[in-house]
């Protein structure tokens, strides 16, 4: 197998290169480097500089390196951005992944991973989310992979692509440093700007009907994840094997709810922080409790995520104080 690894040079995609080669597939990059970064990626893997929307590039790029599945995580994904620019990201989300599914059919290619998002389910109202909760998502980047999940399956019906969508939960933490998120804007990244202003983090609202008052999220370990996409390319390769083809959904995620307080604890932690977060009103839109149920990833690819909260935390944090060391690398 070889695999064409879109966004490859991104935060999530670098660790899925990583992950891919360790476990020795042949992997290229398509990346047009708008946000990723080409020091990310190993010596040797080759990178082919370019959007998924060109659909020209894309081909040449599947042809060239004799590719035989995707793994698709190009796209746009601040959700604030989203609201305020929709057609960007629906160009760039779904417009891009149609070009390039149009490519991988030109060219042969019948095997995707597609990287979806729990923005798919909104707010959902219960304990666990399994992938049979209803679909509602409540800003633009979650219609978009949803949009997104439908199309890759009316191509793989029309044209016989087989595909994994992965829908991720909160991801965070490094496999090493350097590969850290430098755009984040997320709670971890958040809360390391405050406490490195010398601030005690902010909680988004304690008034939640949750144990401890605050927000439950699902974290995974961006390794963990990148895991998933290799569990899920294997499934794919046992698919054209001869075994039941999967278009397969599913979700990315521990089973494991943390508080954004139990979080600013492992915060305080892993920086030495000792000052308690301080308490502001409720972020809009934040559901109270997002927790995926992990089951169908283990039944169906064998995955489950191994790493905890203290290593995704630690790691973030090292990632934190290499960019704060050379802010020109942020
Ligand atoms: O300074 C902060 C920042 C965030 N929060 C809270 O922390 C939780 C997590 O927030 P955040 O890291 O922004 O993640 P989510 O809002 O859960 O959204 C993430 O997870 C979604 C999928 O689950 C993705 O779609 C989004 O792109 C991704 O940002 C929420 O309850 C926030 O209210 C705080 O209390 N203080």
């Amino acid at each position: 197998m070889s695999w064409l690894i879109t966004g490859g040079a991104g935060y999530i995609g670098a660790h899925v290169v990583r992950a891919m080669l360790a476990a020795g597939e042949r992997v290229a990059v398509l990346d047009d480097l708008s946000t990723g970064v080409a020091e990310r990626l190993p010596a040797g893997v080759p990178l082919v500089r370019g959007s998924v929307a060109d659909g020209a590039v894309a081909e040449r790029a599947l042809r060239e390196h004799g590719v035989t599945g995707v793994v698709h995580l190009a796209a746009q994904k601040r959700v604030p951005e989203s609201v305020a620019r929709p057609t960007l990201y629906y160009r760039e989300n779904v417009g891009g992944l149609a070009t390039l599914l149009d490519a991988m059919v030109a060219a042969g290619v019948r095997r995707l991973v597609f990287s979806s998002s729990a923005a798919v389910y909104g707010s959902p109202d219960v304990p666990l989310v399994t992938e049979e909760t209803p679909c509602r998502p409540i800003n633009p980047y979650g219609e978009t992979k949803l949009a997104g999940e439908w199309l890759v399956r009316a191509v793989g019906r029309a044209h016989g692509v087989r595909s994994v969508c992965l829908r991720y939960f909160n991801v965070a933490g490094a496999a090493s440093p350097e590969l850290a998120d430098r755009g984040a804007a997320n709670v971890i990244p958040l809360f390391f700007e405050r406490i490195e202003a010398g601030l005690p983090p902010v909680i988004f609202g304690d008034d939640y009907p949750t144990p401890d008052g605050t927000c439950v999220r699902d974290y995974i370990h961006v390794a963990d994840l990148a895991d998933a996409h290799l569990a899920a390319a294997r499934e794919l390769a046992r698919a054209d094997a001869g075994a039941p083809a999967g278009d397969l959904t599913v979700n990315v995620g521990t089973g494991v709810g943390v508080s954004v307080r139990e979080l600013a604890a492992a915060v305080g932690a892993a920086t030495g922080w000792s000052s308690p977060p301080v308490v502001e009103g409720r972020r809009p839109g934040d559901p109270a409790r997002v927790v995926a149920s992990a089951a169908l990833a283990a039944e169906r690819l064998g995955f489950t995520a191994r790493r905890g909260l203290g290593e995704m935390v630690s790691s973030a944090w090292e990632g934190w104080l290499l960019r704060s060391a050379d802010p020109a690398a942020g």
